[in-house]
């Protein structure tokens, strides 16, 4: 497919500099230029939009291991290097330069690397790689930043205006309380007759939803599959309030291929090239990774100004990109923004090119003898995310699998046949098959705090390199538990030296902060898990765990396994006088002009179990207040 990229190189000036096209960038770009602003987006990465690699959903971990998609960081877990180390997927590298998983056989004088942790630079940016779960969060975690900054903007009947809006959901019925249509951004369930054919796998949702206690004891298979098709996205406030079992809405379309931030791009500049008008006011730069944000004095107040970024043009510029060679310099340009600068980097990207500007922590930016623009301690602090561990057992005989007869990255493969031509079969599907939410005892409120996804045959435990190529035994059932509001906001990036194309260190310190009551509450969890499995008289039965290993506890697996991979906050919103928020309510970074953060960073804390959703969600908020403050005459 040709794609109408425009990527005009003459001009300097735009009114809007967007820096990162994931979900928080790439919609504010589209949606300004779409309401007739100039804006020009630059991504660091290349477009793979149209690879099957980005379109069929299966390939998603592919994704996350491919040389010219992933940006591959190694971050650390624990401020206690002996506890990090006992992680099963902590890596190492081995003198010879290659990279060694776990402490079996490591060899000798190899240097701690960490936990591995994919982003893409690419188009799209996460929502291009990522497993496309797009569950609404609970209505909670909007009314916390009203409450947090006294924005009605955040209420959670107004935030659900702009999910209809950019929803174009493909599955409910037209009409659908709740929902859109007609947004940008295609939202379907799994194909349920999938499930269906899994008959040990219905056996065991069957049975997890009596345990529940979100079924009868006598609920049918036909019953169980309708009620796998609920609507766990519906508007109804208390929806998190019923220890339930679902299919989990993914960002698919019914041609069963992703839709992400990179479709959106490419239907907006689709939509320019076709008017024929030449009225370009979307302009995307691929290969074009940022490296400073400038500032100018402003006459008509005591704030810099931003007034332009700097950037690098070049393929793999940044070195988290493996085919990043540091030979390569890339060739420096400058572009100006007339209004404002956006950037949009995620969660490790924007505090790194926020403190490269010179907005952060005074004494680390004087460290490294970077100018102060503005000493901004949240920059780069109150790091969080979801934690996620997994419990796994293995029956007495395989489950019957979909995958049964594909030949993945073989000439014939018949799945991909026919996903290309059919528009269905096992590879139009988000990896997740069944989703279920629960409340454990250590809940903040009365919705649920921890959520599953699971599914036969294999199993989630993580990231490490290789872990897409990994096969479990086909008689694996696997639950990634999910807990929702975490208590631990000690995460940080800080840098590890002034050149934009270092990585940041990234430190989760995963539990330093309530990390008991987490951890017991994802017990919990296992806890309920097991008491599925461990029914008696089951076919599949009985099922022996894998994880946590025999004679190991709930407890220390979680402590020494769990994984996360929605981190946000880097950049909090707050209150316009909270000297520890990074940004207001209305995205601007505090102490300067003309500067907003709109991405994963801006949240205040983890918004329910799945990020991309809410951060789209963000998009559209910015680009009310973006354009609120146009007609202002701001
Ligand atoms: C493996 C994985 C699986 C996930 N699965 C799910 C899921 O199923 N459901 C869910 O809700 N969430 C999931 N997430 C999280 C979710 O995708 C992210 O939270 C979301 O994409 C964050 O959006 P963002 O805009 O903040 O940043 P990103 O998606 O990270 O986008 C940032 C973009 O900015 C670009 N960029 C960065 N620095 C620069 C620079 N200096 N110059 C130019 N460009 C730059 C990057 O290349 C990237 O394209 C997953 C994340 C990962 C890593």
């Amino acid at each position: 497919v040709p794609y109408p990229i425009h990527q005009d190189q003459d001009h300097a000036e735009y009114e809007y500099i967007v820096v990162g096209s994931g979900p928080g960038g790439a919609p504010l770009a589209a949606n300004l230029a779409r309401a007739g602003h100039t804006v020009l987006l630059l991504e660091a990465g290349e477009d793979h939009g149209h690879s099957d690699l980005q379109r069929v959903p299966f390939f998603a971990d592919a994704n996350s291991e491919h040389p010219a998609m992933s940006w591959e960081f190694y971050v650390s877990h624990s401020l206690n290097s002996t506890q990090a180390q006992l992680d099963s997927k902590f890596t190492w590298r081995t003198p010879n330069g290659s990279l060694h998983v776990g402490h079996q056989d490591l060899p000798s004088g190899s240097e701690p690397l960490g936990i591995f942790y994919p982003r893409t630079g690419t188009l799209g940016g996460c929502s291009n790689h990522n497993a496309m779960n797009m569950v609404y969060p609970p209505d909670a975690d909007w009314e916390f930043i009203v409450d947090l900054t006294g924005d009605e903007g955040f209420r959670a009947e107004r935030m659900r205006e702009l999910f209809v809006r950019l929803e174009r959901n493909e599955f409910f019925p037209e009409g659908t309380a709740g929902h859109g249509f007609e947004g940008y951004l295609a939202i379907v369930l799994n194909d349920i007759d999938l499930v269906a054919n899994q008959t040990g796998l219905l056996e065991l949702i069957r049975l997890t939803m009596i345990e529940a206690g979100d079924a009868s004891s006598d609920v049918t298979n036909e019953e169980v599959l309708d009620l796998l098709q609920r609507d766990q996205n519906r508007p109804d406030p208390d929806r998190y309030q019923q220890h339930s079992v679902f299919q989990i809405p993914v960002h698919i379309d019914a041609q069963r291929r992703r839709s992400s931030a990179q479709t959106y791009i490419y239907d907006v500049l689709t939509e320019q090239e076709a008017s024929g008008s030449g009225n370009h006011t979307l302009t995307l730069r691929t290969n074009a990774f940022a490296t400073r944000v400038l500032f100018e004095d402003n006459t008509k107040s005591a704030q810099p100004r931003a007034t332009g970024v700097e950037y690098l043009s070049g393929v793999a510029m940044y070195s988290a990109d493996r085919r990043y060679n540091a030979s390569e310099s890339g060739t420096l340009h400058t572009v100006h923004a007339s209004r404002e600068v956006i950037v949009a980097g995620g969660v490790f990207n924007t505090p790194q090119l926020l403190k490269l500007s010179g907005i952060g922590p005074r004494a680390e930016l004087e460290r490294f003898d970077i100018p102060v623009v503005v000493d901004l301690s949240a920059v780069g602090e109150n790091m969080q995310d979801n934690y996620e561990a997994a419990i796994a057992v293995e029956g007495s005989r395989p489950f019957e699998s979909p995958f049964e007869d594909c030949t993945p990255f073989e000439d014939g493969d018949p799945c991909l046949a026919d996903w290309r031509y059919n528009a269905s079969g096992a590879y139009g599907q988000g990896a997740a098959t069944v989703g279920m939410i629960m409340r454990s005892s250590f809940s903040s409120n009365e919705d649920a705090d921890l959520f599953f996804f699971g599914g036969a045959g294999g199993l989630f435990r993580g990231h490490y390199p290789g872990f897409s190529r990994e096969e479990y035994p086909p008689n694996t059932f696997g639950w990634s538990v999910v807990k929702m509001q975490t208590r631990n906001r000690a995460g940080t990036v800080r840098l590890r030296s002034k050149d934009p194309r270092d990585v940041p260190e990234i430190a989760f310190n995963h539990f330093e902060q309530g990390g008991r009551q987490d951890i017991e509450a994802m017990a919990e969890g296992f806890e309920f898990a097991r008491s599925v499995f461990e029914l008696p008289g089951q076919e599949y039965g009985p099922f022996e765990y894998t994880i946590p290993a025999p004679g190991e506890t709930a407890q220390r697996s979680i402590r020494e396994e769990v994984y996360s991979h929605h981190a946000v906050g880097t950049c909090a919103m707050g209150a316009d006088d909270d000297a520890n928020a990074c940004v207001n309510s209305g995205f601007q970074v505090r102490g300067v002009e003309g500067l907003r953060v709109v991405d994963g960073s801006v949240f205040p804390r983890v918004p329910g179990a799945f990020p991309v959703l809410p951060t789209f969600m963000m998009s559209e908020k910015a680009t009310d207040d973006i354009l609120a403050a146009v007609a202002e005459g701001l």
